[in-house]
């Protein structure tokens, strides 16, 4: 096995040549193995293997930085760095991460998760390198789609200037998670046609190798063009904004992407390398869905098929069927993603009303002032959006939908802990973000008839408006309370004396695990859904204030900033000398794992919960 004798960095140089394809293989096998039982980013790291292979064998890590926008197709690298064991327990508690991690390695030297962010981390490690006057060479590995969201342009803007080497590759395998979308997306196409017209199988780059920056390789393309009716110069796009470009190379290809690699390294400035995958090579199920594979849940390596099938409709399922209820009944109804149609459930909108359905790419920011501006043309935009990803548009929702009074709706799934994606992903700071600007308000549904209710209420307010629901299966539970949504209003659902418990969202379904046990022990508990985050229910609040010594609020969101403080506020400013404990995430990044398990880790679980109100009890 060339596997084994993988060890740490740089072991990958001591393999021969004529060997090389067959490590390939190897990874391609262990990868698949290995993501079949823990689960995991399949087909982006399927498709990056001889990319990665051919990185590892042109630079001297770590002293050279490769930089991975988004990290989900890092697995190689991890493997090529030592860690190859940690795959036991990818994604899992305290185990290997799915995205590259500082603390889990010297070889990984930044940080992702998000999309877009490596020509900017890049450059600044070069401009970081060229500072202390160091040699190193730097590299960022961007995919097609992540080059459709805007931070990569402003990168690339910046680095046009630049004078010194910074290889940017850029892993085109056609696809973003669903089909990538949008005019970057045919640009790409169109070189890779024209490469084809080329006949060049391995590439436009081998067939005029030995180019230097700026020099022949525009020349001789220009050259080659009176043989083609129909021309696309490959790159000019970049070489127009000053940065040298190479390619298309074919990326499962080894040998002509060292040479590549090689010739970029004497580029004195920024040079793009433009390298051809397929998501999902080698494994024919990734090959032919390559969405499913994206992110794979367990599988089975035969067939492909889910280990363990989904019997129950998750909070997704549940927006994705009221999307077009809603867009049946009201044609002002339009729906935008920032390149998640799969993720939000968006799919079935999209093909039910095509006209009404927008994809904007990997553009969080540019989806919510699209958004805006569809609201003030007198539609009814419905953003569906991660949690975690709506962060970068922070600006966006207050200067462009909440000043203006605009009535977006923001339906923000992945919102709570997220579980094997961890730091980056976690969706625990929107009620925090959101609730500090004017305008806004916000709620979250207790169970999955609740999310229907919401939304329903949401495009009928006329006012900026989230509703927040977690990743995963949609509560079923107290279905006989549902009482008609109102701006502002709590739910009672027990109305006892001593503990009052005004939980949010997903933590009414453990307030109902905690008040059980809290009355098995004798107390009185009364349950509260709060509904609304903002405007907080002020009138339950008071209600409560009157007949509980102990008033606990419960969210999966970061205490800071979230409904607990602002209940707390609300008791302090009306001279309430009740009890008060706020169950919520501590400030901290939470970090990779099963999602209970990271619960019983913060002390939001139900068991935890109940410890603590025990301990808040003796304290009075
Ligand atoms: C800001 C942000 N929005 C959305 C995502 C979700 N996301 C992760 S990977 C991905 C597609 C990236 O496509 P590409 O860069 O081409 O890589 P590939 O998956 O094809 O390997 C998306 C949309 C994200 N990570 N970050
Ligand atoms: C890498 C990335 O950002 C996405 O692929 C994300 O992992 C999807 O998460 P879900 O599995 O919750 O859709
Ligand atoms: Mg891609």
């Amino acid at each position: 096995m060339l596997l084994e004798t993988i060890e740490r960095a740089n072991d990958i140089k001591k393999i021969k040549r004529e060997d090389l394809s067959a490590l390939a293989q190897e990874i391609r096998e262990f990868l698949i193995q290995k993501i079949s039982v823990t689960g995991g980013h399949l087909g982006s790291n399927l498709g990056a293997v001889e990319l990665t292979m051919a990185l590892h064998l042109s630079l001297n890590l770590p002293e050279d930085k490769i930089v991975w926008d988004v990290g989900h197709q890092s697995y190689t690298h991890k493997i090529l760095t030592g860690r190859k064991n940690g795959f036991e327990s990818l994604r899992q508690f305290h185990g290997l991460s799915g995205f590259p991690k500082r603390k889990e390695s010297e070889c990984d030297v930044f940080d992702t998760g998000h999309s877009s962010t490596s020509i900017s981390a890049g450059l600044g490690l070069v401009k970081a390198r060229d500072i202390t006057g160091r040699k190193n060479i730097v590299v960022s590995v961007i995919g097609d789609g992540s080059l459709t969201g805007g931070m990569a342009y402003e990168a690339l803007n910046n680095a046009s200037k630049l004078e010194t080497n910074f290889i940017i590759i850029l892993n085109d395998n056609n696809m973003s998670i669903s089909e990538n979308v949008g005019g970057v997306s045919k640009y790409l196409n169109n070189i890779r046609t024209a490469a084809g017209y080329l006949d060049f199988k391995k590439g436009i780059y081998n067939a005029l190798q030995g180019t230097r920056r700026g020099d022949s390789m525009i020349s001789r393309l220009r050259r080659a063009k009176s043989s083609f009716k129909q021309l696309v110069i490959p790159g000019m796009l970049f070489e127009d904004m000053g940065i040298t470009y190479l390619g298309p190379v074919d990326g499962h290809d080894i040998g002509a992407m060292v040479s590549v690699i090689h010739d970029a390294k004497r580029v004195e400035g920024p040079v793009m390398i433009h390298v051809l995958t397929q998501k999902g090579k080698g494994y024919e199920p990734a090959e032919r869905h390559p969405a499913r594979f994206h992110g794979a849940e367990p599988f089975d390596i035969e067939t492909g098929i889910p280990s363990h099938p989904r019997t129950e409709a998750n909070y997704t399922d549940i927006f994705s069927t009221v999307m077009c209820k809603l867009g049946q009944r009201d044609e002002k109804i339009v729906a935008i993603t920032a390149a998640m149609p799969d993720g939000t459930g968006l799919k079935r909108f999209r093909n039910m009303y095509p006209e009404r359905f927008f994809d904007v790419g990997i553009a969080e920011e540019h989806a919510v002032t699209f958004a805006a501006g569809l609201a003030a043309g007198g539609m009814k935009p419905i953003v569906a959006v991660y949690s975690s990803f709506l962060q970068r548009a922070y600006d966006q929702i207050l200067h462009d939908v909440c000043i203006q009074n605009l009535p977006v709706v923001f339906a923000i799934d992945r919102a709570g802990l997220v579980g094997s994606d961890g730091e980056t992903h976690q969706g625990i700071f929107d009620f925090t973000y959101l609730s500090g600007i004017p305008n806004m308000h916000i709620c979250a549904p207790k169970n999955k008839w609740e999310l229907s209710d919401m939304l329903k209420y949401a495009v009928g307010l006329g006012c900026p408006i989230a509703v927040r629901y977690p990743r995963g299966t949609a509560y079923t539970g107290l279905s006989e309370y549902r009482a008609p949504v109102e701006f502002g209003r709590a739910e009672w659902i027990y109305e006892e004396e001593k503990i009052a418990l005004f939980a949010v969202g997903s933590m009414v379904k453990t307030a109902e695990k905690v008040r059980e046990v809290l009355k098995e022990k004798g107390h009185g508990v009364s349950l509260i859904n709060a509904r609304f985050v903002k405007p907080i229910d002020r009138e339950a609040v008071k209600k409560a204030c009157g007949n509980h010594g102990l008033i606990v609020t419960m969210e999966e969101n970061v205490s800071c900033g979230g409904y607990g403080e602002k209940v707390l506020e609300y008791m302090n400013e009306s001279g309430y000398k009740n009890g008060f404990l706020n169950i919520s995430i501590p400030d901290a990044y939470v970090e990779h794992g099963n999602v209970e398990l990271l619960k019983q880790e913060i002390g939001i679980d139900a068991e935890s919960v109940v410890n603590r109100i025990c301990e808040a009890l003796k304290e009075r």
